[in-house]
Formats: structure tokens, C-alpha cells, sequence
């Protein structure tokens, strides 16, 4: 059974720039991604920039998403991205620019669609209409989101740029102390940072990570750190990584194989954090892994001190003898 797709929700106030960021992460990922628009118009998203797509985006009309009398239409929608035959690595909803993120983040989170899991709100804010991000809705919005895009930072001159970047930045940290803030021009985010490897493109490609870098060369220099050892892993150590994460690093993945405790038999998991979401689910089959015992870890993020991020990834790949009890239980606790 495949595992649920992720949905991340794509919001900011009218003309922020998230079609932008969003026909640009079409164009500059290899995932295979599945779009919800909802929209007053239909998402102008031609033939060049749906490459990779697998199916037209969904369109949700009639309304703001939020406001909407149910989520009915986004069910329908999900429902129909989520299908086993489109295999999609996931489904990003672009919300209309009146949509508020905390009622998005609940909607999300309220679906009835089984094999969708909500992966995380992405905020795109126009860094030169501050006063109307700041001043009609009030900062309050950012409370719910896992990542800030600051966008348009070529429209103000370098001294406009950081007091406005200063504005933004300490009003979201007000209501949301930990979200990554990122500063882009024409939404050129690292796709790397919305879009994890495929399972099995961590097993096999995890070599190959950094140099995404180089080639996305206009993005905010995202960065990876890809670590496996051959041996279980302690579910504690693992914990202590996700729930505590080195600075900077806003998403890790990994497939591990985790110590049992002696009444349970060690197991299989894909562990995920994003932004400050955590989950972990039990690994697909055999699929999914060359080597069954072989524990992998991705961590992607930003400005961090890459020795220190490698040295906590290695310890929570430490293993040893059997599981504390309550390592086991802790990590369960993450699981859908
Ligand atoms: N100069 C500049 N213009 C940008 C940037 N990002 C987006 N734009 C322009 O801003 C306008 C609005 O961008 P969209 O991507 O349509 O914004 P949106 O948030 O999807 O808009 P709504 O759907 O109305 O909410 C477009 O004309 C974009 O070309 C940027 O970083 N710099």
C-alpha cells in the first residue's frame, strides 16, 4: 500500500507571488506533483510549465477555499489526486490570496480523503505591500505556517529591502517563533525544501542531492546531508532528532529499521519531519529499500553549520541492543 501523499497548501495575500512559485517549482522538479487551484480564474499553467505533471491541476472554483460551505470540493479533488495510478509525490494546493492559512491548516487537516496526509503551509508574502500583509489581516496569519517565503525582494532598493525584511520577519516571529523564513525573487524556492526524494531516490540518488544545488543555481542556497549506517537504530535517538532538529534543518527524511524492545521485532520506518510537522509510518515493502536493514537519513535546510548537522544525524542512526520500551512507544506516537 502506498504510503499517504503529502499536501502542502500554498497561501499569501492577493498577488504575492504564489502562482509564480508554484509554476516555478513545476519547472524545476522532477516530482511528480498534483496541483488543487482554487481560484477565481483557472491557473495559467501551460503546456511547458506541466511537464512532470501528471494529471490538469483540480480546479476548485465558486469561492474561497476557506469560506467554502464544506470541504466537499477539496475532498473531491484530493480524492481524485490521491489515486494509486498517478503515483504522485505530491499534491500542492494553491489557495486564492483571500484564504486565511489557520483556517486552511484545519481544513487540511479535516479531510476525510484517507491516503492524503497535510505536509505543511508555505506563506508567500509581497515584501513591498508589508502594511497590507501586516495591517488587513494581521500577523496572527503566520501563526499556522511551517515556511515563509518573503518574495519580490528586487522591487526595494537594499536599506527599503532590510527594514521591510526586519518588519516581516519579527511580526512572524511573534506569532511563530521557529518557521524558516526565506527571501526570493519571482518565487525561485529550492524545490528541494517543498518536495523530499522519493523513498527510493534517498536510497539511490542521495550521492547526488548536493549537486541540485549547483544547478538550481538562483535558489536560496538550500542544502543536504544524506547518512546510513547498516545496523538498527535506537527509536529514542531518533526521537530526540525529529522533535529537536540542528538548526536550520527544516525537513528530514529517512527510511530506517528501528531496534524492537523485546516483545516487538524490529521494524521498518519513513520518518519525516517538515517544517515542525513530524510523522512516521510504518515503510511500504520491499520496494521501497535495496537493503533491508540499511537505515538512510536526509536532512535539507538552510545557514547551518553542516559538521554539527552530519554529527546529529549520525547519532540518531546509533543503535546498540535492544529498545527502551519507551523509544518505541515515543516514536509510535508519530505514526498516522
Ligand atoms: N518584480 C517581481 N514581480 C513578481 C515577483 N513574484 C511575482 N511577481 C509578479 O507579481 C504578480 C502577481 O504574481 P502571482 O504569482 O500571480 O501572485 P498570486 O499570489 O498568485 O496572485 P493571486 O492569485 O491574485 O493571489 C505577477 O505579475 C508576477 O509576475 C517577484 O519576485 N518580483
Amino acid at each position: 500500500m502506498r504510503p499517504p501523499v503529502p499536501v502542502v497548501t500554498l497561501a499569501g495575500c492577493l498577488g504575492a507571488g504564489k502562482t509564480t512559485l508554484l509554476n516555478h517549482l513545476l519547472r524545476h522538479s522532477d516530482a511528480r506533483i498534483g496541483v488543487v487551484v482554487n481560484d477565481f480564474g483557472a491557473l495559467n499553467v501551460d503546456a511547458g510549465l506541466v511537464r512532470g505533471q501528471i494529471d490538469d491541476p483540480a480546479s476548485i472554483a465558486g469561492g474561497c477555499l476557506c469560506c467554502l460551505p464544506d470541504s466537499g470540493d477539496l475532498d473531491a479533488a484530493l480524492s481524485r489526486l490521491s489515486v494509486p495510478r498517478l503515483a504522485l509525490d505530491v499534491i500542492v494546493i494553491e489557495a486564492s490570496g483571500i484564504a486565511e492559512p489557520t483556517a486552511l491548516a484545519r481544513l487540511v487537516r479535516s479531510t476525510a480523503v484517507g491516503a492524503v496526509r497535510p505536509a505543511g503551509i508555505v506563506e508567500v508574502v509581497d515584501l513591498t505591500a508589508c502594511e497590507r500583509t501586516l495591517g488587513s489581516t494581521g500577523p496572527h496569519r503566520f501563526a499556522a505556517d511551517s515556511l515563509v517565503v518573503l518574495n519580490k525582494i528586487d522591487l526595494l532598493a537594499p536599506a527599503e529591502r532590510r527594514a521591510a525584511i526586519e518588519r516581516v520577519t519579527s511580526a512572524v516571529r511573534a506569532v511563530n517563533a521557529s518557521v524558516p523564513i526565506i527571501e526570493t525573487t519571482q518565487g525561485a524556492l529550492d524545490p528541494l525544501v517543498l518536495f523530499e526524494p522519493r523513498i527510493r531516490d534517498v536510497v539511490t540518488r542521495q550521492d547526488e542531492l548536493p549537486r541540485s544545488e549547483s544547478v538550481v543555481h538562483r535558489h536560496p542556497p538550500a542544502r543536504s546531508v544524506a547518512v546510513e549506517s547498516a545496523g538498527v537504530v535506537d527509536p529514542s535517538a531518533l526521537v530526540d532528532l525529529l522533535e529537536n532538529p540542528p538548526d536550520g534543518a527544516y525537513r528530514i527524511k529517512g527510511v530506517v529499521t528501528v531496534a524492537g524492545d523485546g516483545s516487538l521485532s524490529r521494524r521498518r520506518y519513513v520518518i519525516n519531519r517538515v517544517g515542525r510537522a513530524i510523522h512516521v509510518a510504518p515503510a511500504p515493502g520491499r520496494r521501497a529499500v535495496s537493503r533491508q536493514s540499511l537505515s538512510q537519513i536526509v536532512a535539507i535546510g538552510f545557514g547551518w553549520d553542516e559538521p554539527e548537522v552530519r554529527r546529529r544525524l549520525d547519532q540518531a542512526l546509533l543503535g546498540g541492543g535492544p529498545a527502551a520500551p519507551k523509544g518505541v512507544e515515543r516514536l509510535q506516537r508519530y505514526c498516522s
